[in-house]
Parts: structure tokens; C-alpha cells; sequence
């Protein structure tokens, strides 16, 4: 092998890299490129990528990475499609949404529940409730960090139905710190996100968390 870095000895171009914001993905994922580049760890690790079970994993990964990465080709205004208009103007919460992410650092998953909850507007503007959790896999299903993945839902709730407020708690275990490194299975990473009136009143958050965590 040549002392060339290996994706230049592949003679892979790399037109996109680096040069994307989340979200701004267009086309459909290359995913004859993921196929090749799954079959050149299988022969990195030293496994034979022609053998019965392997011989098709490399398209299988891609078909799951596209899948698990669908988010980087959607907009948060895909999802929040649905406003009505209601008398409400207290808390709507939706607690334990299942989500399910890849760490950006070591393409691995983590996984838990998000809680997304936020007060109408004065016209008592809501969304569907279903709309909350496609909100939150746009997000999820992106190379992501926890930290980022809350501000963002919480950021996007704000900006599209306009609320009086948003409260966003992320509750998940990395598996990079379960199967491997550290090794502590079972350890929670909680995030939040408070915006609007979550973050001027101090009652009205406790309030919503008295919601998340009161009756546990
Ligand atoms: N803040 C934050 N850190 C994360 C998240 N996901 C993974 N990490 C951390 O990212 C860090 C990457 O650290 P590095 O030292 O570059 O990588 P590493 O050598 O594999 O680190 P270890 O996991 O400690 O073995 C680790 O501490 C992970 O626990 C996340 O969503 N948010
Ligand atoms: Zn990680």
C-alpha cells in the first residue's frame, strides 16, 4: 500500500464532506458508497465480507443507515404541519417518547426518552400531538450529541407554533459509555431545554417538572 491516506488510495471524492449543515442534505443517501466502505472495515477487521453471512451486510447497512439518518433530509417544518386553534393556554406535555440516536463520535447508538412539553400562544394556538414525536426523530435520526439534539427540538417548537414557552428533557443511555470505554451500563444522561416563560418563571418550570418527574 502506497503512503497515501486510505480514502485517497480508494480514490474516494469527498464533495459533500464538511460542507453540510444538518439538515440541508439533498439527494438520496449514496448508499452504493456506504456498501463500499462496509466492506472495506469488514476486511479491516480481518473478516471475509464474501462468506454466507457477510455477503450481504454491506447493502443491509446502508438500507439502515439510510433509514437512521433520514433526518439530515428533513426540515423541522415537514413534521409540524398540523396548527389548530383551542382555548388552551396551559401545559401540553408528552412524556416518554421513545427516540433512538447515533452518537456522532463514535456512530454508535444512544437511546432513551424525550419529554417535549410547551403553553400556547394567546390564540391558544396547538399542534397534533403525534407532531411532537415526529419532531423528535427529525432530530434523532442524525449524527447528533445529546446537548445539541434538546436545543434543537426545543428551538424549532419555538420558532414554528410560535408558544409562550418550550420545556425539552432528553433522558438517554450512550451505548459508547455501555459496551465499551468507560463501561457503565445503565447510566442516564438527562438534558434540558427551557425557552419562553420556562425560563422567565421559575414556577411555571417546576410546574412542568413536577409533571416529568413528580409521580415517579
Ligand atoms: N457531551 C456529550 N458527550 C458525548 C455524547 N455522546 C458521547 N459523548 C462523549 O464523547 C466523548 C468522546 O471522547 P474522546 O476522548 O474523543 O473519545 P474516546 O477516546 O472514545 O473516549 P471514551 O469514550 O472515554 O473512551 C466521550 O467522553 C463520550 O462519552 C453526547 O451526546 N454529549
Ligand atoms: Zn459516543
Amino acid at each position: 500500500m502506497s503512503d497515501k491516506p486510505v480514502a485517497d488510495q480508494f480514490e474516494l471524492d469527498r464533495p459533500q464532506a464538511g460542507r453540510l449543515s444538518p439538515g440541508s442534505a439533498t439527494g438520496p443517501v449514496d448508499q452504493a458508497r456506504i456498501e463500499h466502505a462496509v466492506r472495506e472495515i469488514l476486511i479491516a477487521v480481518g473478516e471475509d465480507p464474501e462468506r454466507d453471512g457477510l455477503a450481504d451486510t454491506p447493502a443491509r447497512v446502508a438500507r439502515m443507515y439510510a433509514e437512521q439518518f433520514a433526518g439530515l433530509r428533513q426540515r423541522p417544518e415537514d413534521v409540524l404541519t398540523t396548527v389548530f386553534d383551542s382555548e388552551h393556554d396551559e401545559i401540553v406535555l408528552v412524556r416518554d417518547i421513545e427516540i433512538y440516536s447515533m452518537c456522532e463520535h463514535h456512530l454508535v447508538p444512544f437511546f432513551g426518552k424525550a419529554h417535549i412539553g410547551y403553553i400556547p400562544n394567546e390564540k391558544g394556538e396547538i399542534t397534533g400531538l403525534s407532531k411532537l414525536a415526529r419532531l423528535a426523530d427529525v432530530y434523532a435520526r442524525r449524527p447528533q450529541v445529546q446537548e445539541r439534539m434538546t436545543c434543537q427540538i426545543a428551538d424549532a417548537l419555538m420558532r414554528i407554533i410560535e408558544p409562550r414557552g418550550v420545556l425539552v428533557v432528553l433522558e438517554c443511555e450512550h451505548l459508547c459509555m455501555s459496551m465499551r470505554g468507560v463501561r457503565k451500563p445503565g447510566a442516564k444522561t438527562v438534558t434540558s431545554a427551557v425557552r419562553g416563560i420556562f425560563r422567565k418563571e421559575a414556577r411555571t418550570r417546576a410546574e412542568a417538572m413536577s409533571l416529568l418527574f413528580g409521580n415517579r
